[in-house]
């Protein structure tokens, strides 16, 4: 659907050397999927947002959006091809003068849409967007969230193929973002657009992106599936970023008072935890305690984390530790028996 083929995007600078903002990225984002872009600040992540409709021209590569490579078109051809590409950003950019219909109009009008079908299908878009009651108001008079659904349905106006997100939901509030992402998946499911987001929240990223890739100084430093990165990340930036939704503190009185080994156990789709150890216990003669544990559902399959303390023999607890193995998705032994 979007296939970006060595893109590089250099800017000038005042200085000799320009500046590289994006550094050699291949990727393809398939049709219907929603595909994260997941980064800190500066890693490149609007730049080469931007790149997949030219409204940033790659200094070198290719993009191609439905097989149609973009940097071939006339300027003229290239509008034409971008209504197949709707587009909403952090700050909305709704015109504050118009009223919502104005809004959602305007991308209407300016794709040449006859002026009687124009309202009913203005009245379509707030529908689908829960916002209908909302027509004749000012964005002034509206929240957050309800701007974004407004840009949403501007964006989708004339029915794209592929809906880019530049930061849709840093500006909202972590409920307003919930709504605005369940509105996002439910857009991707009806009408089968391809969604293509990019945040810095890796929480967005585990509620509803298919795929995702992690940015750092302009490369792509790892991507995959979701679940596959958040069960099994090889870069360290990913890790970090994991850490943010999986990882939990335990409180330091608690970590005194462990004196045997402390395992973090994972559990990769339907494994039933509690089973496993408790069969791990009655087979093993050690004694264990569970300090911590979640369980994270990644596009509808679960992710459990557990932390344990196992106390006993040394070989006893080897041997537990090797029953666990072959059993949960992953063991690591955090920390080394503790002498008192
Ligand atoms: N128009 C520009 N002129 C010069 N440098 C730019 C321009 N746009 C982006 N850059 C530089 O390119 C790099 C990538 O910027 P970009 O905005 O794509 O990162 P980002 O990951 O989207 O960050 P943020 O989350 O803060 O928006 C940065 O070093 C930035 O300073």
């Amino acid at each position: 659907m979007i296939e970006l083929v060595d893109i590089t995007k250099e800017f000038s600078s005042s200085k000799n050397e320009p500046i590289l903002g994006v550094d050699n990225v291949s990727l393809t984002v398939n049709r219907g999927e929603i595909f994260g872009i997941v980064g800190y600040s500066g890693a490149g992540k609007s730049t080469l947002l931007r790149c997949m409709n030219i409204l940033e021209r790659p200094t070198t590569g290719v993009v191609k959006v439905d097989g149609v490579d973009l940097l071939q078109l006339s300027s003229k051809q290239l509008r034409e091809a971008r209504q197949s590409i709707g587009m909403i950003f952090q700050g909305f950019h709704l015109v504050a003068s118009k009223t919502v219909f104005e809004n959602v109009a305007f991308a209407l009008k300016a794709a040449g849409v006859k002026k009687e079908e124009i309202k009913t299908r203005v009245e379509e878009l707030l529908e689908i967007v829960g916002l209908k009651d909302r027509i004749y108001q000012y964005p002034a008079q509206l929240s957050g969230g309800q701007k974004q659904r407004v840009s949403i349905a501007r964006a989708l106006a004339n029915n794209p193929s592929v809906l880019l997100c530049d930061e849709a939901t840093s500006a909202l509030d972590p409920s307003t973002t919930k709504s605005i992402l369940a509105l996002l998946k439910r857009i991707n499911k009806e009408f089968g657009l391809t969604i293509v987001i990019i945040t810095h929240e890796m929480e967005v990223v585990k509620d509803i992106c298919h795929r995702c890739a992690v940015m750092q100084d302009g490369r792509i430093v790892e991507q995959g599936n979701t679940y596959d990165i958040f069960s099994n990340p090889s870069d360290p930036l990913t890790k970090k970023f994991i850490d943010t939704v999986l990882s939990f503190d335990l409180p330091s009185r608690l970590l005194q008072t462990t004196t045997g080994k402390l395992l973090q156990l994972h559990f990769w789709g339907e494994i039933a935890a509690e089973g496993v150890v408790s069969d791990m216990l009655q087979s093993h003669k050690v004694k264990g305690n569970i300090l911590h544990g979640k369980v994270e559902y990644i596009q509808d399959v679960p992710l459990g984390i557990f932390i344990m303390d196992l106390n006993g023999a040394e070989e006893e607890v080897n041997q537990a530790i090797e029953y666990l193995r072959e059993r949960v998705s992953k063991v690591e032994v955090l920390q080394h028996e503790q002498s008192d």
